[in-house]
């Protein structure tokens, strides 16, 4: 489901309305793997792994399985632009596929380089269903162009912006919202799924290093505020890598407690997701319910003072 660019308060307000009711749909508690893999230059044995982790997490019991920020090349231009495809009609939109059939189990693949032109890429992530159905595509929509001390990225010089929000709609796990890294520091967008009856986020990431302190609180902030379980799903630490990243995958409550974290090393970790313990949550504490997008707006603020 794509959520097309609309006029954020306009938005708000008609789905005040309709706003987080506590469905009747019930779901069975399921197990999430995130799998924190170091990348290689070579696709295909990145594939060989991303295999392999599939398999392992299967063995051990998951329903669905995330990847990280850029899991099949590593994050560079050159890497990106060799390695971009058309999705869904590329060989790694039909390996994932193929993988979640064999599998019998959903996929979120992570992200990967999607050809637009010769010059540009979307940064792209993709869920798959347990019979390899492709159900749902986001692409970043944030784009990293930021100057931290000696850090500079400028990734719209390489990778084009999305332009929707991604609601992955599944069977067994309800409404999945997708964003990827730098969108997870855009509350908006957290909120927008919220508010559309999803109850797990998933960021598939590649966190720089300097800013680590923010992944671990701004994964806790969405949870809190959300009332979501958030996942952030980063490739493991490559120090050799152009781009060094955080690592430390994590999972976390609606309650912002940590389920799951990873360290800087290549593993894959497990977490149970309970949303009765979610719903326990948001009735304890009602804030989705007690939104105010009545007065969330200053325009009409010299009449309503008169
Ligand atoms: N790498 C990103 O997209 C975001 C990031 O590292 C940050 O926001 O910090």
């Amino acid at each position: 489901m794509l959520l097309q660019k609309t006029n954020f308060s306009k938005k708000f307000t008609s789905f005040t309305k309709n706003f987080i009711r506590f469905t009747s749909q019930k779901f069975t508690p399921f197990k999430i793997a995130v799998c924190q893999l170091k990348i290689s230059h070579e696709k295909k044995e990145n594939f060989n792994k991303i295999k392999k982790a599939v398999e392992e997490s299967k063995k051990n019991g998951a329903d669905i399985t995330v990847f990280g920020e850029s899991c099949t090349c590593p994050f560079s231009r050159g890497s990106w632009l060799k390695n971009a495809e058309e999705i869904p009609r590329g060989e790694t939109t039909e390996f994932f596929s193929n993988l979640a059939k064999q599998n019998n189990i959903s996929i979120i693949s992570g992200t990967f380089p999607e050809k637009e032109d010769e010059k540009k890429v979307y940064n792209t992530c993709c869920v798959f269903d347990d019979n390899g159905k492709l159900i749902a595509k986001h692409r970043k929509l944030h784009l990293f162009d930021v100057d931290v001390k000696q850090f500079r990225y400028h990734e719209s010089d390489l990778i084009l912006p999305g332009q929707n929000l991604t609601i992955a709609n599944t069977q067994k796990f309800g409404k999945i919202g997708i964003g990827i890294c730098y969108d997870l520091r855009f509350p908006q967008i957290a909120q927008i799924y919220a508010q559309h009856q999803c109850k797990l986020i998933v960021y598939p990431s590649s966190w720089m290093r300097p800013t680590s302190k923010h992944w671990d609180l701004l994964l806790k902030v969405r949870a809190i505020d959300t009332q979501c379980f958030i996942v952030g799903a980063s490739p493991a630490r490559d120090e050799k890598a152009k781009f060094v990243c955080h690592a430390h995958s994590q999972v976390v409550d609606p309650w912002g407690l940590v389920l799951l974290e990873l360290d800087e090393k290549e593993g894959i970790g497990y977490a149970k997701i309970d949303y009765n313990y979610l719903e326990e949550i948001r009735q304890k504490i009602p804030v989705l319910n007690q939104k105010r997008d009545d007065v969330y707006c200053l325009e009409d603020l010299s009449k309503k003072q008169k």
